[in-house]
């Protein structure tokens, strides 16, 4: 019997489990020490390895280390993040205030990946129906990296309330760049074992076997082996 490389050890399928578990959104746990260089760019290669439209590859990574650059952007944050909390009111209004939902200045590295739309011309392959599946590429390489940061004891935190206009100013992009995510990077004192917004009890994970439907929306997945797995191991 050949020995084939299609299937990971069960060591190695943990591992890769473990990352997906246990990656978290971090804002609030930053250690100041740097990431390495070499560390970098493998969290780097990660995201370069995503998969990606008619391997368009429309992904650029901006690093960000200056404090200033950081400040500034900050500051957009701090701008948006009142507009946002103006959309609740009450109870949920204050609840939303009390939430640390940057870790800009106290993670070490600031990293913005963007997506060039106009990368690989005008006729991407695959790209002809869905014209946002270039951004939809360039996600998949936030996650790459997010899991391979997790792995590497990095936490890696989403900053989206953010203006886009401004953000590309800060950051120089040319027109046809996007500042898809802007990420703040930093090891970490640790890791949540929930999402913070779950313990600050903002919002639950909901319960995947609601989220499944058979053959179609709405039919719901009755006495299905996989319904009753799902429910037992939920
Ligand atoms: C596109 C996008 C945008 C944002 C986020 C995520 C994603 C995917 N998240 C993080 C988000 O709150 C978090 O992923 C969920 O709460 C789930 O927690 P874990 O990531 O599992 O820890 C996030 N968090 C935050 O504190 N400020 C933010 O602006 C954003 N923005």
């Amino acid at each position: 019997m050949t020995i084939s490389n299609h299937h990971f050890s069960d060591a190695e399928k943990r591992g890769l489990y473990r990352a997906i578990y246990e990656r978290r959104d971090v804002r609030s746990q930053f250690l100041p020490d740097p990431i390495a260089p070499e560390v970098l760019s493998r969290l780097l290669k990660a995201a370069h390895h995503a998969p990606s439209v008619g391997f368009m590859q429309p992904w650029d990574f901006i690093v960000i280390e200056s404090r200033e650059v950081r400040a500034a952007i900050l500051a957009m944050f701090e701008q948006e993040n009142h507009k946002a909390a103006e959309r609740f009111e009450g109870d949920r209004k204050e609840r939303y205030q009390g939430l640390k939902l940057q870790g800009i200045l106290e993670s070490p590295l600031n990293l913005c990946i963007t997506c060039d739309r106009s990368r690989g011309g005008p006729h991407v392959l695959g790209r002809n129906s869905i014209v946002d599946t270039d951004l939809f590429s360039t996600c998949l390489a936030v996650q790459n990296l997010w899991l391979a940061a997790r792995a590497e004891g990095i936490g890696v935190g989403w900053v989206s309330i953010l203006d886009q206009d401004q953000l590309s100013t800060a950051l120089k992009l040319p027109e046809h760049v996007y500042p898809l995510a802007y990420l703040c990077m930093g090891y970490v004192s640790e890791f949540l074992d929930q999402p913070e917004l779950e313990t600050k009890g903002w919002r639950s994970r909901l319960s995947l076997d609601e989220l499944v439907h058979h053959d179609g929306w709405g039919s719901s997945l009755a006495e299905s082996p996989l319904l009753t797995f799902l429910q037992e191991h939920e």
